[in-house]
């Protein structure tokens, strides 16, 4: 089975078509392609389908590296445009896809970049701590032996986010592990460390459920601005800049306005799968 290997600033990904080839795989498999050594590697698998909606261009599927299926990527929807544009699987520079959190809009740009309608940001749903936004816009939630105060918001995958004095030095990798399988996220959580530099410019690391830290995160990114933003911190048009480069996020500020995230998408190379 043919797949392509992609990354959006790093966060790298499998990407198979699923349209012209039978895709058949199990949880096993995929944490078996995940992996760096006895696989190929990847952050999250991506499989690309027709659409199951009229008037939808495609459909998307995305597993993380645990092989756990999840309802969005941002990095990832870049990456699939590029995909499906650069695979002549679509001339269209305007392309509709469903995802498990419901349809997004991607703009294939002159310079190659991608921008992504990532749709509205939900303070509310179910898998988040669950109460009303306005009256909490902040969680004191006890973590690896420290409260921490995080905003929680959905981009279709739960983000949590908690601001930061200084990125080099935020405890990434154990208070990440500690909030991604928090009780207070029955789905597990995306925890994202944002540190403010300026109102518009924010610097993030992301530990990324089901993946651990990855050199970037798109939802993560929208979700830090947008958390941010309901703080107060951030303007309406932000330069998030992670490990591995930087998304443009902008975000009006109502409840109702949708988030617009901007960055590349790059193709490293083709492969045939040995054990698919
Ligand atoms: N780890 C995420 C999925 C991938 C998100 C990230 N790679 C992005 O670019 O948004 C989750 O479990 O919700």
């Amino acid at each position: 089975m043919k797949f392509s290997k992609m990354h959006g600033l790093g966060n790298d990904f499998m990407v198979i078509d699923a349209i012209n080839q039978r895709v058949e795989f199990t949880t096993a498999k995929v944490q078996r392609w995940a992996d760096r050594n006895f696989g190929i590697g990847f952050d999250q698998l991506l499989v690309v389908e027709s659409a199951q909606q009229a008037g939808v261009d495609f459909r998307y599927r995305i597993f993380n590296a645990d092989g756990s299926e999840v309802q969005q990527c941002g990095n990832g929807a870049r990456c699939f445009a590029k995909f499906v544009y650069d695979k002549g699987l679509t001339d269209k520079t305007e392309i509709t896809v469903e995802t498990a959190s419901g349809i997004i809009v991607l703009y294939v740009q002159d310079n190659g970049w991608i921008k992504v309608n990532m749709g509205v940001p939900n303070f509310a749903p179910e898998s988040l701590p669950f109460t009303v936004p306005k009256q909490q816009e902040k969680y004191t939630l006890e973590a690896a032996g420290q409260k921490v105060q995080v905003g929680a918001v959905s981009m279709g995958n739960p983000h949590a986010v908690m601001q930061v004095i200084d990125i080099a030095a935020a405890p990434v990798e154990k208070l990440g592990a500690a909030l991604e399988s928090h009780s207070q996220f029955p789905e597990r959580v995306n925890v994202g460390f944002a540190q403010v530099i300026d109102n518009a410019n924010v610097k993030l690391r992301v530990y990324e459920r089901g993946a651990a830290e990855t050199l970037a995160c798109g939802t993560g990114a929208c979700a830090a601005m947008v958390v941010l933003s309901r703080w107060g911190k951030v303007g309406n048009d932000v330069q998030i800049s992670l490990p591995g480069g930087d998304l443009r996020v902008q975000w009006e500020g109502q409840l109702d306005s949708v988030v617009w995230m901007t960055g590349p998408a790059e193709m490293v190379f083709e492969g045939i799968i040995a054990d698919d």
